[in-house]
């Protein structure tokens, strides 16, 4: 197949080999998706409020650069109050949190990590939505959070993952804007439908 001429439509392809039946084990495949388009942009609808902007790492001589966020962009329209870095032992996943009133922003500066986020916000155009992005250095994002929506994520690399946050809120040590659904409560899946 040429770049111009893609494959057919899985449910046009002749009903031969891949005929329902003839594969033991075929009610229990699912059809793959690319995290990508052709033209290499992130093949995702981004739920109401979430904003992803790609980052280019620009290679030097001596190593690589990368912008976390400049003012100047559309995705940071909210002033910077603090920047924080928390990383994750790999394996490790850290969800359900949502904030009431801050806006995350997060951009994983080392290791790879699944950030996942759900719209539980009933009178949303995106509720019960769940948008999945894979971050590391080597493919570098920053990802804004609005508040109200549940997130969290995994690290799915095999060394300590860094992530630096920049809330839009400051964080209030006596009082912080963070509620937690634990991933792993009898009924977390009732609510966020997603098992890591
Ligand atoms: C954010 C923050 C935390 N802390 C302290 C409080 C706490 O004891 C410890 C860890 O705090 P946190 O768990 O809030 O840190 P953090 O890793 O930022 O928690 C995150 O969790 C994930 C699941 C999310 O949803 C994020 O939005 C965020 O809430 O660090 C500070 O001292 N200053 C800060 O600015």
């Amino acid at each position: 197949m040429t770049a111009d001429k893609p494959n057919p439509p899985r449910d046009t392809l002749p009903d031969t080999r891949s005929a329902r039946g003839a594969i033991k084990g075929y009610d229990l495949l699912v059809a793959k998706h690319s995290a990508v388009d052709a033209s290499g942009q992130l093949n995702l609808k981004p739920i109401e409020g979430v904003k992803i902007r790609p980052v280019r790492p620009v290679p030097h001589e001596d190593g690589v650069v990368a912008e976390v966020a400049r003012t100047v962009w559309p995705e940071v329209d909210l002033e910077i109050v603090q920047v924080h870095i928390t990383t994750t032992q790999p394996g490790r996943i850290r969800a359900w949190g949502l904030h009431e009133q801050s806006t995350d922003r997060l951009f994983v500066v080392k290791g790879l990590v699944s950030i996942v986020i759900f719209d539980g916000r009933r009178d949303s155009p995106t509720f019960a939505q769940v948008n999945e992005i894979r971050l590391s250095e080597r493919n570098p994002a920053l990802v804004v959070i609005p508040p109200c929506l549940y997130h969290g994520w995994k690290n799915i690399g095999t060394d300590e993952a860094f992530m630096i946050n920049m809330p839009s809120s400051l964080y209030d040590h006596d009082t912080p804007d963070a509620l937690d659904l634990p991933y792993d409560h009898p009924r977390a899946a009732e609510v966020v439908p997603w098992r890591w």
